[in-house]
């Protein structure tokens, strides 16, 4: 689907309050776990509410051929990724290699974070500007629209000899959570090691040099994210995180029994079905920029419902931020294709995606005129 006649159907990007300086944080926050009526200011445009029946029919790839390198498995794994990337770039991945016991204490964990008082939370509450910290519906950031979640995120570093996430963890919230953070200093380490060998099957997908992505990456600083979905009374005029593209360049995602990922494709809401033993993997807006367009970073959201809380371990990986995103030469040369994108590092969009702008269907649009006009990049 053209992305004009999305943006048709779908809200025009707002911007943000302007982001200077947020408004006094006594007015802005919201407990959403004792909340009874819905605030004005989570209901949500008609258009971004319609109810699916469909389910995405991802393909569901089991990676443990390709790892062991089975000519045959590989080739199957392959064709799927293909297939999925062109179309709407989600797949499922299973004998993914991240311990399915570290993924059920991520969440044991998490849970006793997100039941802490809402003072408490606060206390580690997100900075301006800034990416790690427990946010209360983004009530800081935006001023309408707010997705129904409360979020905590913390960023990762590969190669991360000094346990930064142990280390953010006993600072941000005391060292009754020092275990926590070993959890998800685990965690991430897990996340790192499996993006890695999904960077190869893309570029192997791509008939391009198997590490060249994996190489890309490899010092890359990624964010995982942690988002819980309280139940909400009028969870028909409200989204849990509302329709997007995720501006990093791959997102690895495992979310709880209870469902709500949504991908927007065909002119269509399709639910993703939860599976335990599976991760969801998608690709995000740098991403497509780093395949020059060829796989889609695809619009998807998160819907919540009036009975059960709903939990999500979202890692977002990222390059270091310095490095310039530019498609490879052998991708460009082999098909003679021209640039689809300016090149651009991730330091700059994400500054964009904190400071001004929200990000939505339309980020990467919004964001090379801002590059532009703001002499970012290279200075
Ligand atoms: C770089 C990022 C910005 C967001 C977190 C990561 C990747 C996904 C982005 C986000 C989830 C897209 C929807 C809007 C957003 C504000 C949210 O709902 O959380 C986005 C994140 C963010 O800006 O904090
Ligand atoms: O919670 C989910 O299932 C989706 C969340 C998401 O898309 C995001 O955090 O970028
Ligand atoms: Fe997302």
């Amino acid at each position: 689907m053209s992305l004009s006649v999305l943006m048709e159907s779908t809200p025009s990007p707002i911007l943000l309050r302007p982001s200077i300086e947020p408004r006094d944080e006594t007015s802005i926050h919201f407990d959403l776990q004792k909340q009874s009526a819905l605030p004005t200011e989570f209901v949500w445009p008609r258009g971004d509410l319609v109810h699916t029946q469909d389910e995405l029919n991802e393909p569901l790839i089991d990676l443990q051929g390709f790892v062991k390198g089975d000519v045959e498995a590989t080739a199957h794994a392959v064709e799927l990724v293909r297939t999925a990337c062109s179309n709407h770039g989600f797949f499922q991945v299973t004998n993914h290699g991240v311990d399915s016991k570290l993924i059920r204490d991520a969440y044991r964990e998490i849970d006793a974070v997100f039941k802490l008082p809402l003072n408490k939370k606060l206390s580690f509450k997100r900075k301006p500007g800034g990416v790690s910290g427990y946010s209360a519906a983004h009530a800081d950031r935006y001023s309408s629209k707010l997705p129904w979640k409360e979020t905590f995120s913390f960023g990762y570093r590969g190669l991360d000899s000094d346990a930064s996430v142990v280390r953010y963890f006993r600072s941000a919230l005391g060292e009754d959570f020092e275990h926590t953070g070993w959890i998800y200093q685990k965690y991430c380490e897990s996340m790192r090691e499996l993006s890695l060998v999904i960077f190869e099957l893309l570029a192997v997908s791509l008939g391009i040099d198997r590490f060249h992505y994996r190489e890309f990456f490899e010092d890359g600083n990624s964010i995982m994210r942690c988002n819980y979905y309280p139940p909400c009374n009028n969870s028909g005029l409200t989204l849990g995180t509302g329709p997007h593209s995720d501006p990093t360049s791959l997102t690895i995602l495992h979310q709880d029994e209870v469902g709500g990922l949504e991908v927007f494709t065909n002119n269509k809401w399709h639910a993703v079905r939860p599976r335990q033993d599976a991760l969801v993997i998608n690709l995000g807006d740098t991403f497509m920029a780093l395949c020059n367009g060829r796989y889609k970073s695809c619009l998807h959201r998160a819907v919540v419902n009036r009975e059960r809380e709903r939990r999500s371990l979202v890692y977002f990986v990222c390059p270091k931020e310095d490095k310039v995103v530019r498609p490879p030469q052998d991708l460009m040369y082999r098909s003679g294709e021209t640039r689809e994108y300016p090149d651009f590092t991730w330091s700059d969009l994400l500054e964009f995606t904190q400071n001004h702008y929200r990000a939505d269907v339309a980020t990467l649009q919004s964001f090379f005129p801002w590059l532009q006009s703001s002499n970012q990049g290279f200075k």
